[in-house]
This record gives C-alpha cells, structure tokens and sequence, in this order.
C-alpha cells in the first residue's frame, strides 16, 4: 500500500528522528535525493532554483551544491534574502550558484518555495514566479510539494506552482495523490530518509499491484474443496429502467466480472428477460442473495426498490438514482458511489464546491450517512469512518465513458457479496476498473463493455501479483 502522512504527523516524526542523529543529517539526505532525482540535467546546463523562506528552500540550497559539483550551473532567487536558510545559502554560493533578481528563460526550474510549512496560496514575488512557470514551461521540480497547495487538504484555494515532476521525502502527502491538487505535483518521486518507522497511521493510502492479498476475505472458497456457487455468495441486482436499459446490462457485466458466484436480477418482465437473454447465466427475480446493487440507470422506482433491498438487512451499494432516496442513516454496511453532481446534490451544495474540495465533501458524505462513499472521479476516493480513506491511481481519463460506473457499482456489490468490507471492496473495484480500462486498451478510447470484458483478466493478473 503506497501511504500519505498528515504534515502533523510528519513533522513528530521528523522530530524524534533528529534527535537520534546529528544536526542537519534529515536535510542532507533530503538535498542528496533530490540532486540524484535531476540526475538527468546535463553538466553545463543552467537551473533556476526558486528558494523560499524556509527548510524547503534549505533543501535546494544544498542539492545545489551536489548538482554544481557535477558542472551543471545554477541560479538562485531568493524570495526574501533575510529569510533564507543561511547555511544552505552560504554552501550553494561557495560552490559557484549565483544569485539573480528574477527567473529568466531557463529549460530546468527548482520549485523550494514552500513545503510542508505553506499556507496554501502564493502571493507577491512567489505568485510572480509561478505565473513566469506558467507561461516559460520550464521542466520544473518541485521540491517535497508544489509550493502553494493545500498540502493535507489536497485542494488549490490560491495561486500554486505547476511542475512536472515533484521529489517527496519520507513519506507521500495527500496533495500528491489526491485532486484536484495532485496534477500541480506531476510524476512524484518518493526519497527515502528513514522517516518510516516513525510515522504513524496514514492520512490517505493508495491500493498498488502488490496489494492482491486485499482480496484474500473474498476467495475464501477458493481452497475449499466443498465450495459451491453459493459459498462465493449471490450478489442482487436492481438496476435499468425502460430509459436506460443499457445500465441493466453493464451493471450485470460487472457484477458477473466479480467474485460472487451468481447474480440474480431484480426488475420489470421486460427488462428481466432481455437482461437474461443476455447473460443466460443471470436469474431473474427475488431470492437469497448476500449483497444488493441498487440504482445504476435506474427510474422512478429506484426510490422503492432502495427501500425494498433495505429491508433484507444486507450489504447494499446505492448507485446513481437512489442516490436521491438515501435513508437518514444505514444500519447495514453501505457503499455510496455518487460521482460529483450526485454527491452535490447529496449536500445540498453545488458541483464546483465538490469539485475544489473532494476529500472535503466525501469525508463528510461518510460520516453524515454512516456509510462508505466512493466519489468517482480521475483519482476516485473511498472514504469511511475509522478506516484510512484511500484515493485510486488506476486508470485515465479515458474511463469517463458511459456506462463505466454502472460496471463498477456491479463489480463492487460482487465484491461484497462475497464478504467484503464496503471500503476494501469499494477501493478495490475502482483499482481494478482502472486496471482493467488499461489491459482493455491503455493510451485511447473504450467502452464500459471492454471494462467489464477486461476485468476478470485484470483481476488474475493482480491475484498472481503481474498487474
Ligand atoms: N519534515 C521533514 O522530515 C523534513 C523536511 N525538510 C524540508 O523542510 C520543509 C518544511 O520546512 P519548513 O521550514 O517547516 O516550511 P517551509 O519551507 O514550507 O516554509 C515555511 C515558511 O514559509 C512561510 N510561509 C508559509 N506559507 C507562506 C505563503 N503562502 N506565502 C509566503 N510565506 C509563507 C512561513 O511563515 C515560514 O516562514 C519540508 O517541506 C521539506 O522540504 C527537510 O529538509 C528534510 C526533513
Ligand atoms: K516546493
């Protein structure tokens, strides 16, 4: 599981660490990491580093002093030259930086304005400089975070520098994985100080290709020489109407994708048997099942057939338009799978304010409702109460395609059908229908069918840990 600390809980452990070790070791291996992460600037080449009042800067200041040692030449701005780590000052122009008024045209840019001390938004000389980014597009690298994000909220309420690639130490923050900040910090790169055995519980994790064992609770039948369909679990499915019959069909196929062993329907004649021409395997109408799916495509009725599934007292996910009919609380375990309309809605907010503050307003989804919510978007999030909220890295933009959450409501409620948590079973549908969006097709366009087509081999393949 790659993990994001709270800056609270980096700094405590920063704290104990350095009182093990020698004054200025944490900012050493820090600078080191981050020169060996511009490994690739030629010698003779010029980088502007942009430095900042606080250790933030002191990091460049003395990966400068690595990186002047290889020949590659570099140039300091200094936002205010009272307030600049004077240690790393002192080093960096001994060995040959050069301090400049204002940034010029440069292919290379060192972003050590603010780190983990920012309040999120730039003003003044620092606003200039991300503004001179902006238009100029240097290759530039942030260093720890992209200086002006909101760095344990993962939102952009200001000005913020934009790079390309960002260089962390110790451990990921929220504002590197999570939107809408995480596309200002570009690729991360991870640099090791040994801050690890002092952090504590994560802020925020990600699901990575090694995480197969996560699916573990769901496969149980799996070395169980008596397992039959109904060990794996039935999952229930209520969903399409006669607007959108389509979603009954993709949210069939995602939940027949799924770890469950069966998959009855729940819906009009017409619809069930046109959902059962498709999918032969698929029973139709009520009976045992261990989770329900309610409310991809659904219509009018979604309102009663969420009150009907709740009435079994089982697993339910809410998707789509029962999302419009939620109970005051759950007492079952639920998986909420708003996208960001829905979830506005939800609130009683607008989109844009979703949109500026996900974790923000899923966070508050979970605890209102008492259930797990995953908001779907390019880095989807689950969040629940009491568990670590995990973001997705899985997937592209190209997954924004009809029908795509229709799959991956389906999946997840077979997910749980055969006995997992809501959150792990949340999370572990949105990593595997990205996943899945990338074995169907990685760089271009693609249906929810090729989703859903997609996801059992994905799943293998994350099983036999070759995702
Ligand atoms: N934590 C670690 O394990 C290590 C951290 N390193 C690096 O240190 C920075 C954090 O340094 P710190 O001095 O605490 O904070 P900043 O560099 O972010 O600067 C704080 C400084 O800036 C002022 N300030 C804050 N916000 C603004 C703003 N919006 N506009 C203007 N000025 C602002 C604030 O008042 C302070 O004076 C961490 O990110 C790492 O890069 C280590 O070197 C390695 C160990
Ligand atoms: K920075």
């Amino acid at each position: 599981m790659l993990t994001a600390h709270s800056v609270a809980d980096i700094r405590a452990a920063e704290e104990t660490l350095a009182a093990t070790l020698p004054d200025g070791v944490l900012m050493q291996r820090a600078a080191r990491g981050l020169a060996e992460a511009l490994a690739d600037v030629p010698t003779g080449d010029l980088v502007i580093a942009l430095i900042g009042p606080g250790n933030n800067g002191g990091d460049a200041l003395f990966a400068a002093t690595h990186l002047l040692d290889r020949g590659v030449r570099v140039d300091l701005c200094l936002f205010d030259e009272q307030k600049v780590h004077a240690e790393g000052l002192a080093a960096a122009t001994a060995a040959g930086a050069q301090v400049v008024a204002a940034p010029t045209q440069q292919r290379w840019c060192l972003d050590a304005v603010l780190g983990i001390g920012a309040r999120p938004g730039l003003e003044g000389k620092a606003a200039d400089w991300a503004a001179w980014i902006a238009e100029q597009r240097p290759f530039t690298v942030a260093v720890d975070v992209p200086s002006g994000v909101d760095v344990d909220g993962a939102t952009t309420p200001g000005t913020h520098v934009r790079a390309d690639a960002t260089v962390t130490f110790g451990t990921h923050k929220a504002a590197l994985l999570a939107d809408p900040s995480a596309p200002a910090a570009g690729d991360v790169h991870l640099v090791d100080i040994g801050l690890g055995p002092h952090l504590g519980e994560p802020l925020l994790e990600a699901i990575e290709p090694s995480d197969g064992h996560l699916l573990a609770p769901a496969l149980e039948w799996l070395d169980d020489p008596r397992a039959h369909k109904y060990k794996r679990g039935v999952v229930g499915v209520m969903a399409g109407s006669e607007q959108y019959a389509g979603a009954a069909h993709l949210c069939v196929a995602g939940a027949q994708a799924g770890t469950a062993g069966m998959v009855r329907f729940v819906g009009s004649d017409a619809l069930s048997a046109r959902v059962v021409d498709r999918a032969p395997e698929v029973v139709a109408g009520r009976g045992r099942v261990q989770a329900w799916v309610v409310g991809p495509g659904g219509g009018d009725d979604a309102g009663e057939q969420l009150a009907s599934a709740l009435e079994d007292d089982l697993p339910v996910v809410v998707d789509a338009s029962a999302l419009e009919h939620l109970p005051t609380t759950f007492l079952v375990p639920a998986l909420l799978t708003p996208h960001a309309g829905e979830l506005a809605a939800m609130l009683g907010v607008d989109r844009d304010d979703v949109e500026s503050d996900p974790l923000g307003h899923a966070t508050q989804a979970a605890f209102r409702w008492g259930a797990t919510v995953l908001l779907k978007g390019r880095r989807t999030l689950v969040v629940t109460q009491s568990r670590v909220t995990r973001v997705n890295l899985t997937g592209s933009s190209w997954l924004g395609t009809a029908g795509a959450g229709d799959v991956l409501a389906g999946f997840a409620g077979s997910l749980m059908a055969s006995g997992l948590h809501p959150h792990d079973a949340g999370s572990l549908a949105a990593f595997l229908h990205g996943a899945a969006a990338d074995v169907a097709n990685p760089d271009g366009p693609l249906t929810a069918t090729d989703v859903a087509a997609a996801l059992p081999v994905a799943t293998a393949e994350f099983l036999g840990g070759r995702l």
